[in-house]
């Protein structure tokens, strides 16, 4: 258990005598590089703190005060409860636990509002790996640094000069100079900076924005004694000491009286998190290039392997079958591929997308628009590809607008494919669920297509499946482009009619095919957009 905090506020100094082995959280209730504008008390009153399920109690009745200038550290064994106090007091991370007691913010419970007056620097480090040290805190910047504070005025021409010194002033601070072009690396991937710089890169986020409070939960964990002591003297320099000494805590506690409201963080505006996050996603994207090889290598063999499979197909009965065939073929590929490479859409990137939000820096839109952003053009020039690799091989029909079109139902149906895939990395709990639900889904969808079965005789019971798939509405599209204007003396509308009664497809529906797989597309983004919502709003 965690004893009353009066005897666990140590300066710096102090902490670190107790040995570089024991464990710790730490408050620090900083008057930062910079002066903070308003100062800060932070006082909790007997929180206790229980997990009914495992009928369990983790805190019982834990006081403690955190004045403006103060750093005061948390100690105690493991599993004595820090992190649960720590979450506790950021009012973060409490799913399954009952709590009680009170936390005030100069004076007053502020709850969760506590998240935009301060800064919270996790046990669990999340990064975008790919990025330079540097690179990932400009972009932290124009995210978390929305105006140039009233005591800086005169020291910056423009916000964007403000932000540039910031960060420079944070990676000196924190001594990351030397690795500020190093990429940040994943661990047990890619090596990247040291532990001891990954930890003081997760204090220079917070930091950039000048917080009158920063929580760190176990700074020092996992770092040999130097880079421990490293942390805590910038964690030291950070805090002046203007702690009060000798006073009890019963009597400090009482003595807080309601105070001015700190000013709350601000968040930049839409266009600025779009643009922050779309930056952040396509270098990430462009850095990480084995989806993006692997994508173009495989769409251009299948699109090869399609054109000399298919080579030249004469217009005669079978030649009309097997082009229909390649049409096909062609709507599969461009789904398959494409949804099982993005399923793995969200997975990968919750933990950092769910705490950034949390942290107060962006919202969900913004991260969900800039990241769909960033797929659009992969996702798109590799159908492309596969489509004009095999289009003069195959012999489809080549007027311009004809290539045009197909060029156009290619990208609809590959973005249904795609929006459907980040439908369901969005609302699935997990991505075994999310792999597993589609491959059944999309077996149904394919068979309703139009080529396995003919869409006009397909049972009552099972027809309406057709009206889901954009399988159906993209081969429909895709023949009546190829058949509706077929550049042959041997060929007339006739034969256009016959094939088309033949697969029960109607001319007429060319354009309503491309409206529907676009109305498609916005609902499947629309859904994944709620469901990713509500899934971030949980993993408070
Ligand atoms: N949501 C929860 N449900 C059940 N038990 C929990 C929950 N959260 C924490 N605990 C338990 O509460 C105790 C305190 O956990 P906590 O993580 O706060 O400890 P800690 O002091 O930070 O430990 P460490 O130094 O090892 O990180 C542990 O025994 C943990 O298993």
């Amino acid at each position: 258990m965690l004893h009353s905090a009066a005897d666990q506020q140590f300066e710096a100094g102090s902490l670190l005598s107790g040995g570089d082995k024991t464990d710790y959280g730490a408050v620090s209730n900083l008057s930062l590089l910079d002066t903070v504008d308003s100062p800060i008390t932070l006082s909790w009153q007997d929180i206790r703190v229980s997990a009914p399920k495992i009928n369990r109690d983790i805190l019982h009745g834990v006081s403690g005060i955190a004045n403006p200038g103060e750093l005061v550290a948390l100690m105690g064994a493991s599993g004595a409860g820090k992190t649960t106090l720590l979450n506790t007091l950021v009012a973060r991370n409490l799913k399954g636990l009952q709590v009680d007691g009170s936390v005030k913010v100069n004076g007053k419970v502020i709850g969760r509002e506590i998240t935009s007056v301060s800064g919270y620097a996790q046990q669990e480090e999340l990064f975008v790996g790919t990025l330079t040290v540097k690179e990932y805190l400009s972009i932290q910047a124009r995210l978390r640094v929305v105006e140039i504070p009233e005591s800086k005025k005169g020291t910056a021409t423009s916000l964007e000069e403000y932000r540039k010194n910031r960060v420079l002033k944070v990676l000196a601070n924190l001594n990351l100079l030397k690795c500020q072009n190093t990429r940040i690396g994943v661990i047990g991937v890619k090596k990247g900076i040291s532990g001891g710089e990954a930890r003081r890169l997760t204090f220079a986020c917070e930091l950039l924005s000048n917080p009158a409070l920063l929580f760190c939960d176990e700074p020092t964990t996992g770092l040999d004694s130097f880079m421990a002591e490293s942390v805590i003297q910038v964690l030291s320099t950070l805090s002046t000491a203007n702690r009060v000494h000798g006073t009890r805590l019963d009597s400090q506690l009482a003595s807080v009286t309601e105070g001015r409201m700190p000013e709350k963080r601000r968040q930049a505006n839409i266009c600025t998190q779009i643009n922050a996050l779309l930056q952040r996603a396509t270098i990430d994207t462009i850095r990480n290039p084995s989806l993006t090889r692997a994508k173009m290598i495989q769409k251009s063999v299948m699109g090869l392997f399609v054109g000399l499979l298919y080579f030249q197909t004469k217009l005669d009965a079978i030649g009309v079958t097997n082009i229909n065939g390649a049409l096909f073929y062609l709507v599969c590929e461009l789904t398959y591929s494409t949804l099982f490479g993005i399923l793995n859409f969200l997975p990968s990137d919750f933990p950092l997308v769910a705490r950034e939000y949390h942290d107060g820096l962006y919202s969900v839109l913004s991260y969900y628009v800039a990241r769909c952003l960033s797929y659009l053009p992969l996702f798109t020039i590799d159908g492309l590809a596969m489509l004009l690799i095999s289009y003069w091989l195959v012999g489809f029909q080549s007027a311009w607008d004809q290539v045009l079109l197909a060029c156009l139902i290619s990208f609809l149906i590959e973005q249904s494919s795609s929006a459907f895939g980040i439908m369901l990395s969005c609302v699935s709990p997990s991505f075994p669920i999310a792999m597993s639900s589609a491959g059944p889904l999309l077996t149904l969808l394919s068979l309703t297509g139009g080529l396995y079965a003919n869409v006009g005789a397909l049972p009552s019971f099972i027809s309406w499946i057709q009206y889901l798939s954009w399988f159906r509405y993209g081969f429909e599209a895709f023949t009546i482009n190829q058949w509706r204007k077929v550049d042959s003396p041997n060929w007339n509308s006739t034969n256009t009619q016959e094939v088309m009664q033949n697969l029960s497809f109607t001319e007429s529906m060319f354009l309503w095919d491309m409206i529907i797989m676009a109305a498609y597309i916005v609902f499947f983004y629309t859904i994944g957009y709620i469901g990713l919502l509500i899934r971030i709003k949980r993993a408070r």
